[in-house]
């Protein structure tokens, strides 16, 4: 995607109303590239002159061949999903219509437009299902599809195969193939990011964050935004025939390279705001039966009330069971280089917006909030236990 050989280039980014999209065509529209923003929701920021935002919804095949009308699209970032955190996890008809059928229409669309290339936004959890694993690799097979504890894990798998089995795939109307790959990162962090960690900032202001859980030796991976954004811009360069269509039909892990524990990668934004960081640990088996409960609980009442639980079971392993990848088929094949970055950028966002502890400030909401946590703890412990007596008669 070298802007001085290709100054016209356009490239169409779904789901690039979301916090990765944007930041990617960002990166894009600065390199010169035409960029199509595609999404149901405009971005939270003021889009840059040069992009084009297109609303629709993948569901829609009609709506991504609007999208490509009077476009020469040459590669597509296939990035929207749904179902990722949170109670949008609990959705299963929505999450396999967006992962699934919203995948399929992309890579149709591709084929019925010429599109060559196409890059698709995949996830650790294609291979990770709790299961300890250190520095694995590409070779790993995918977790059986029966073995995801989640339906967002479950449809990214199986969209993910849709994708590289879709690799080689004749575009209509020429002998050109359809060429893709699959990127498989970390949880994501960066500043403005809106899906995990203005929910951990919420929980630190409200008094919440009053214990980390699971073996404190745990090792797990992020990647910052822009890591992430550069091994896109990688990947769907090696797609391209002076580089030997490298990356044609494969899989790729991408991460910060830094295996960190959870709650220690949390502690500079925890203290960075002014707040203690927790010294109460607690078993991860009682956090997963607490956040079984919030499920259960949420399943019952969510059509009258559908709040927002405060752990989901996915949430719980993905926090404390270790699991990190090699980078080096990433860096071989794609040339990717992690860059060093830290939290500091992400507190100084959160400081701007006027978070961070002042004296005084929230204690008494606080306290209604950790009363009610500690109750729904005991629940789960009385559980956790009852559960442990009966397994060992
Ligand atoms: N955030 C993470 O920690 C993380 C980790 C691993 C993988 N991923 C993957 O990275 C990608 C981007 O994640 P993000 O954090 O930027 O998420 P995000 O929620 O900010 O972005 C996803 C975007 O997809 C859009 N979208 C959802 N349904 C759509 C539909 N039917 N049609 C069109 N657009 C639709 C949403 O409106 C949203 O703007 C996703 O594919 C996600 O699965 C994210």
């Amino acid at each position: 995607m070298d802007s001085q050989k290709s100054p016209k280039e356009t490239v169409l980014i779904t789901g690039g109303g979301g916090y990765f999209g944007f930041r990617l065509g960002c990166a894009l529209n600065q390199k010169g590239i035409h960029v199509i923003l595609f999404d149901i929701k405009s971005p939270t920021q003021t889009i840059p002159e040069g992009i084009k935002f297109i609303h629709g919804d993948i569901r829609h095949l009609s709506d991504i061949e609007r999208a490509f009308k009077g476009e020469d699209v040459t590669c597509v970032f296939h990035v929207a999903s749904y179902g990722m955190s949170g109670k949008e996890q609990l959705d299963r008809k929505l999450i396999e219509e967006v992962n699934v059928g919203g995948t399929d229409n992309v890579l149709q669309a591709c084929r019925r437009r010429g599109v060559p290339r196409l890059v698709y936004t995949s996830t650790f959890n294609v291979i990770f299902g709790g299961q300890v694993i250190r520095n694995g690799d590409e070779s790993l097979p995918y977790l059986p599809l029966h073995l995801h504890p989640d339906h967002y894990s479950r449809t990214k798998s199986i969209a993910e195969k849709k994708v590289l089995e879709a690799n080689g795939t004749v575009l209509e109307g020429s002998n050109r193939v359809l060429r893709t790959c699959a990127l498989r990162p970390a949880g994501i962090y960066g500043p403005g990011e809106q899906r995990h960690l203005p929910r951990i900032v919420s929980y630190i202001e409200r008094g919440l964050f009053k214990f980390v859980f699971g073996d404190p030796k745990s090792l797990v991976e992020f990647v910052h935004v822009d890591n992430l954004v550069q091994a896109h811009i990688l990947a769907s360069e090696a797609l391209k025939a002076d580089k030997g269509h490298v990356a044609s039909g494969e899989p790729y892990f991408i991460s910060d390279g830094r295996p960190v524990n959870s709650f220690e990668f949390l502690r500079p934004l925890v203290e960075g705001l002014g707040y203690t960081f927790p010294s109460v640990r607690l078993p991860l088996t009682l956090i997963y039966c607490f956040a079984f409960l919030m499920e259960m609980a949420h399943f019952i009442v969510h059509r009258l009330y559908n709040f927002q639980p405060f752990l989901t079971c996915t949430e719980v392993y993905k926090t404390g069971v270790t699991h990190y990848f090699s980078l080096e088929k990433a860096k071989k094949e794609l040339g990717y280089e992690a860059q060093p970055f830290d939290l500091q950028e992400v507190v100084e966002w959160f400081k701007a917006r006027g978070h961070g502890r002042s004296p005084g400030n929230g204690d008494s909401e606080a306290l209604v909030w950790v009363g009610l946590l500690v109750s729904l703890l005991v629940v789960a412990l009385l559980t956790w236990l009852s559960s442990s007596v009966i397994l060992s008669l």
